[in-house]
């Protein structure tokens, strides 16, 4: 799986209601798990979200390019930063949350999503010190579910054809 990490976050204010702020102090929403049918679990909101909100950080093992595709068998939980500036010693990374996770792994796909990760730098000293935030792109009322678009721009799903993406 592939998500696309559209911002980098540095040099934040000390003060304020920052993107690293409000990642650092965690997630102030609840949400619940809930059967999506053919997609599995999904998460929804019970509260309604307002734009530009902290909704939670995606957690797991952060592994190599390399070792993720090792685990082949167990690649629906990993977040690919394939797209972002994390190459290190020239191997992308990876976060695996199959075996350490939380709720997040499990917000499903949309090509109309209502949230977006951002790449969240937390030691202004080291851009390898990142987080992954998920942010609310509009309003979410109250019962919708959570979703995300894992294809970046540039990336084709495996259904795509020519250009054209499927789009659940
Ligand atoms: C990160 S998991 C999301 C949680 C997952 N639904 C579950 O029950 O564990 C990604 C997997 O969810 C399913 N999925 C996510 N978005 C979907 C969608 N829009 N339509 C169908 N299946 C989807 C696919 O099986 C995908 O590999």
């Amino acid at each position: 799986m592939l998500h696309k990490v559209t911002k980098v976050e540095q040099n934040q204010r000390p003060s304020g209601n920052s993107t690293r702020q409000t990642l650092v102090e965690g997630r102030q929403i609840p949400l619940v798990l809930f059967w999506e049918g053919r997609k599995g679990w999904g998460l929804r909101t019970i509260f309604k979200i307002p734009k530009n909100v902290f909704v939670g950080e995606y957690v797991g093992e952060v592994i190599t390019f390399a070792e993720a595709k090792r685990r082949n068998k167990h690649t629906k939980y990993q977040f690919s930063l394939a797209t972002a500036i994390t190459k290190l010693d020239n191997k992308f990374l990876v976060i695996d949350a199959t075996s350490l996770g939380n709720e997040t792994r499990f917000i499903n796909h949309s090509c109309n999503p209502n949230l977006v990760a951002k790449l969240v730098i937390t030691n202004k000293y080291s851009e390898h010190d990142f987080r992954i935030g998920f942010y609310s792109m509009r309003d979410i009322e109250p019962g919708e579910e959570l979703t995300l678009n894992y294809y970046p721009t540039n990336v084709k799903p495996k259904n795509s054809k020519k250009g054209r993406t499927k789009c659940w």
